[in-house]
């Protein structure tokens, strides 16, 4: 089933293009993560997705129902958590969930068992501290507990880590794997790394546009261009071979960081012996001959125009 399909989304403030011909669609139980830098419309777009904001030409399904703008019918298969969420500081998290599960309307004799399930997914059921103590990744979890209360089929967060530690970073991630289980999750985020444990989906948006969308896995092996990475003693051998390596056809581009050479080539085996073969025969020592795993970062870097950095 498609928990999300938007299509041709176009996006104008003013005489500002915002978004522009946007187009992606979502499975079910899957997370799915958008990609893109500042102000690349990644907030304008989940506000399109919650009707909070009104396209310019476009339209977006949420499970096969339209999203109308100004009638959130269908926010009620959402569950949203926006960047900065806010809280009542003087609260426990049980307090706080207990209450909105009120306030939304939950039946009475579900409210309690719901709310105890959701602190334990989200880890703080024996948290009994007022929230206005709590770290960022904590309010970050309690807000996914109270986005989640109605059992939404498709959860959004707005750059849920980008303000986390690695530690709480990697909390809201196990959060998410596990909130996956149950419902399909939207995450935006410039955090390369963090869409790289955990997201099926991928799309990259820049500068409003859709510059790709699809499966992580697939995109990374269509995309990520075949590498070897040479480490030499010192520049000056890096320096030799790199000279050297300027007259092979076969070679598409080489990258020099310092004692590291960066080699990209067509075909990773064949190009790989003949360029190790060519180092020998010039009796060049050499300390590491690595194929470079395809990571997001090159993709995207890629798509979006950019020079990667020598992966490390
Ligand atoms: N209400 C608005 N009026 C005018 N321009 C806006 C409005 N909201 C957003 N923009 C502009 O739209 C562009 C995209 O903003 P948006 O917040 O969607 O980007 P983003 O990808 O979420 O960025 P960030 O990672 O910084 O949150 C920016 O140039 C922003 O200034």
């Amino acid at each position: 089933m498609r928990v999300l399909e938007v299509k041709g989304l176009r996006k104008q403030f003013g005489d500002q293009t915002v978004l522009e011909d946007v187009s992606f669609t979502i499975p079910s139980q899957c997370i799915f993560g958008f990609l893109g830098q500042n102000g690349a419309g990644k907030t304008t777009t989940m506000k399109l997705i919650l009707g909070l904001l009104k396209a310019t030409s476009g339209e977006i399904f949420v499970c096969g129902e339209p999203v109308v703008y100004g009638n959130t019918k269908t926010n009620r298969l959402i569950g949203y958590l926006p960047d900065v969420p806010e809280f009542y500081a003087y609260m426990t998290p049980r307090e706080y969930l207990l209450l909105c599960a009120e306030v939304t309307g939950l039946p009475k004799h579900v409210i309690k068992d719901r709310c105890d399930e959701l602190l334990d997914l989200v880890g703080l059921s024996n948290v009994n501290r007022r929230i206005g103590g709590f770290s960022r990744g904590m309010k970050q979890r309690l807000g996914i507990a109270q986005a989640l209360l109605n059992n939404p089929t498709l959860l959004i967060c707005d750059e849920p880590t980008s303000a986390l530690d690695p530690v709480g970073r990697k909390e809201i991630l196990d959060v998410l794997l596990k909130v996956k289980e149950q419902t399909t999750v939207l995450f935006s985020t410039h955090i390369l790394s963090d869409v790289e444990q955990i997201c099926d989906q991928i799309a990259i948006l820049h500068e409003g546009k859709l510059v790709l969308t699809g499966d992580l896995l697939t995109l990374k092996k269509q995309f990520a261009p075949r590498q070897i990475q040479l480490e030499f003693k010192d520049a000056a051998h890096a320096n030799e071979v790199h000279s050297l390596l300027l007259n092979e056809a076969r070679i598409q581009k080489i990258n020099q960081q310092a004692t590291m050479l960066n080699v990209e080539v067509n075909d990773l085996e064949g190009d790989g012996q003949h360029l190790l073969k060519l180092i020998l025969e010039a009796r060049i020592p050499i300390y590491q001959f690595k194929v470079v795993e395809p990571s997001l970062e090159s993709l995207f870097m890629e798509v979006i125009g950019c020079e990667p950095m020598l992966p490390l």
